[in-house]
């Protein structure tokens, strides 16, 4: 287990061995927000479901534009037209139901309203200022794949077909360990000498709250084995998932790899990844145990490539990728031996959006961190030099 793994090969690897816990419920469409839908949606009416007025106005034939015309019936939204009498035009509202006949509609700052008749100017074409029924969808059309993440347009779609309760997956539920003597929990106010404040817990707590985990419990560990083997069968117990910080590197200190290969198997470690090289991943009673490095960007790097994906195929998602895209690098680097995932931020410059890697790539900062818009993927062995496109991930793409 000495030799680097690839970040794709280890990802290819851990994903072929999940399968989506299968387990749904029925939540009313506002409460699914985040969550991932468990069967297709295919939609039962037409959207919009008659023809209607994108504008205040007049709706007309299109062949008696040009004309003054009688007003032969007032239309507000909610209202049931009559069908347009011949050689007349309707007072029409946003969104109310095109009378039969009418085929056009000019808004209102076009026209000129002389007591009950209108004046409309000339050469309208049909369909100008309609929205037709079944224009944007129609009943029968698949609109969301199981497997979609419902954000908040697609809830608005769903609400717009009616429904009001949806099949999500189940949160799949999450155990945190923490190991290292130095952590204290924040809340104390006098930080002891060789301590540093627990900031893991409230990166992941956020960070698995944000990929629809549930944190089920948290355990605090003590740096022996006997500490970290008695938490980890806990934590098996209670979660679909265990996932730990710190503890899986090289040192003597660092139990939580041999607690794993002792309860249950090690399937990898260590990846060609900076930071989050002491990467570990294994399973106890078949439920997977993702274990992170402890320094907090190294957590929020490894957790966002790797748990995330694990979180996400858990529930059944169909992305579990993270959101890429390519912009401009205005900085040069040589490729290293590990792909490594800097955190930078983007420029404005002359209209072309620049990124740029921030000062302080140390796997410790966390405030580093908050500072930055991405994460600049920089593959092992590959150049970049200044103008070149470079992949990255938005931070708010993740949580
Ligand atoms: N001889 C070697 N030493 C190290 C190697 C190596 O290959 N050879 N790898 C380094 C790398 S890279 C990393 S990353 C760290 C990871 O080590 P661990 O995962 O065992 O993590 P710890 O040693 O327990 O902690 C590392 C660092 O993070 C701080 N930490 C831990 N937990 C928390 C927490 N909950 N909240 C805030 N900060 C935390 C901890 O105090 C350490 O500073 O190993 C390198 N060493
Ligand atoms: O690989 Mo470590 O996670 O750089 O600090």
């Amino acid at each position: 287990m000495n030799q680097l793994i690839p970040l794709e090969e280890a990802l290819e690897t851990i994903l072929a061995g999940i399968t989506p816990a299968c387990q749904t419920e029925r939540l009313e469409v506002t409460q699914a927000l985040g969550r991932i839908l468990a069967e297709p949606f295919i939609a039962t009416i037409d959207s919009p479901p008659y023809t209607n007025s994108a504008m205040d106005g007049f709706a007309l034939r299109a062949s008696d534009s040009g004309g003054v015309l009688q007003v032969s019936q007032r239309i507000a939204a909610g209202q049931v037209p009559e069908p347009l009498a011949f050689g007349t035009a309707a007072r029409i509202f946003t969104g109310a139901q095109l009378p039969d006949g009418a085929d056009t509609v000019v808004m209102q700052e076009e026209c000129e309203v002389e007591g009950d008749r209108v004046r409309v100017p000339a050469r309208r074409e049909v369909g100008d200022n309609v929205r037709l029924r079944g224009h944007e969808i129609k009943a029968g059309e698949l609109l969301l794949e199981a497997g979609e993440r419902l954000g908040p347009p697609a809830l608005g779609l769903l609400a717009s077909q009616g429904l009001a309760n949806v099949l999500c997956a189940k949160k799949p539920r999450v155990a945190l360990l923490q190991s290292g003597d130095e952590l204290v929990e924040p809340g104390s106010t006098t930080l002891p000498a060789g301590a540093i404040y627990n900031s893991n817990r409230s990166l992941l707590e956020g960070l698995v709250l944000q990929a629809g985990g549930q944190v089920v419990g948290v355990w605090h560990l003590a740096d022996t084995f006997d500490a970290t083997s008695e938490a980890l069968q806990q934590a098996v117990d209670a979660a679909d998932v265990v996932i730990t910080t710190g503890g899986v590197s090289v040192g003597e200190e660092d139990h939580v790899k041999p607690a794993i290969a002792a309860l249950g198997e090690l399937h990898l470690w260590r990846l060609a990844l900076k930071p989050g090289k002491p990467f570990a991943f294994g399973r106890i009673a078949g439920k997977p145990i993702i274990g992170l490095p402890g320094n907090p960007s190294s957590v929020l790097v490894t957790f966002s490539l790797l748990a995330r994906p694990i979180l996400l195929a858990l529930q059944g998602a169909r992305d579990l990728a993270p959101f890429s895209l390519w912009l401009t690098a205005g900085f040069e680097r040589r490729g290293g031996l590990r792909a490594e995932y800097l955190r930078g931020s983007i420029v404005s410059e002359g209209g072309v959006s620049k990124v740029y890697p921030i000062a302080n790539q140390s796997s410790g900062a966390l405030y580093a961190a908050t500072q930055s818009d991405v994460l600049i993927v920089a593959p092992v062995g590959q150049d970049i030099a200044e103008g070149d496109s470079v992949e990255v991930i938005p931070l708010k793409s993740l949580f």
